[in-house]
């Protein structure tokens, strides 16, 4: 098990970066007695992922607005007119991590359980949680535009708190995979300052605030689009944690 375990980690490790390098290749493992072996299948047997965080017809005219402002840093043109990285990078997102990550290896049972990521297991289009995210590996920051849909709603008109949470955890999560490699979730403070109206989109803003050993700590503000709106405040801790620790479920 131990070769598996390190391709999942490798699988975590680029999660940052896979926007442009990704290549798609479906690998299953099998057990014979207890030997578990890893099978490539043909391409051709598989549908080419979702990737959720690519503009649908249920994104309004601000959640296009910001996802088009920070996808147009993605790439800049040189003087000399040569296209080149710019200084974000836009993340893809499927409904499941580990089947679709590069050279991704999983387990059998993993392949047969119907999990889905929480935040994608949605299937109506603007129905919940509509979101992209975009790293800036220079500045240390994530930042994710959230169209909150009618399903997240909490008070009457307003989305639920643990809608947002889930949210802050995303986007903290990811920020701090790809700064720290495989994390858990330790601890999540969070002060609600503005009820978010359902419906509305929203900034999400990580940074991180420093590494301590296994500890990664980022900081992370959910505001209006403007920034005029403060909605939440967060601070975060993440652990590093070994694969094994992740699959073992302990
Ligand atoms: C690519 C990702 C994309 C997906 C994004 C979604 C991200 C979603 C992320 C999640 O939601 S993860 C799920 C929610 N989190 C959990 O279920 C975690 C459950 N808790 C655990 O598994 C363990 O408690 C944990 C791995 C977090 C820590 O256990 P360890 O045994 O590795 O650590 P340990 O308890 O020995 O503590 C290590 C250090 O951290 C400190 N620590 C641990 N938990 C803490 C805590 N809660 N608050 C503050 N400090 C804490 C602890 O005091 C100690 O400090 P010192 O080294 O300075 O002594």
């Amino acid at each position: 098990m131990a070769w598996s375990v390190g391709r999942i980690c490798k699988g975590f490790l680029r999660l940052g970066l896979l926007s442009k390098q990704t290549q798609l290749i479906p690998v299953t493992s099998v057990s014979v007695g207890t030997v578990r072996t890893a099978v490539t299948l043909p391409s051709f047997l598989f549908p080419k992922p979702r990737d959720f965080s690519l503009p649908n017809s249920s994104w309004g005219l601000e959640m296009m607005r910001m996802y088009e402002h920070y996808n147009r840093q993605c790439e800049v043109e040189t003087e000399g007119g040569q296209k080149q990285e710019g200084p974000w990078q836009k993340l893809p997102s499927y409904n499941r991590l580990l089947k679709y990550a590069t050279g991704g290896v999983y387990l059998s049972e993993m392949i047969q359980s119907k999990a889905r990521l929480f935040t994608r297991n949605i299937r109506n289009p603007g129905a919940a949680f509509e979101y992209v995210l975009f790293v800036n590996s220079e500045e240390q920051k994530c930042v994710c535009v959230l169209q909150a849909g009618h399903l997240l709603e909490g008070p009457p008109g307003h989305v639920h708190g643990g809608a947002i949470a889930t949210m802050i955890d995303t986007v903290t999560g990811t920020h701090a995979t790809i700064l720290s490699g495989p994390v858990m979730t330790a601890n999540l403070n969070i002060n609600y300052r503005r009820p978010i109206p359902l419906g509305s989109t929203v900034l999400l803003e990580s940074s991180l605030e420093k590494k301590e050993g296994r500890k990664t700590f980022i900081t992370c503000r959910v505001t209006s689009t403007d920034g005029s709106k403060l909605h939440t405040e967060t601070s975060a801790l993440f652990l590093s944690i070994s694969a094994s620790h992740l699959l073992s479920g302990l």
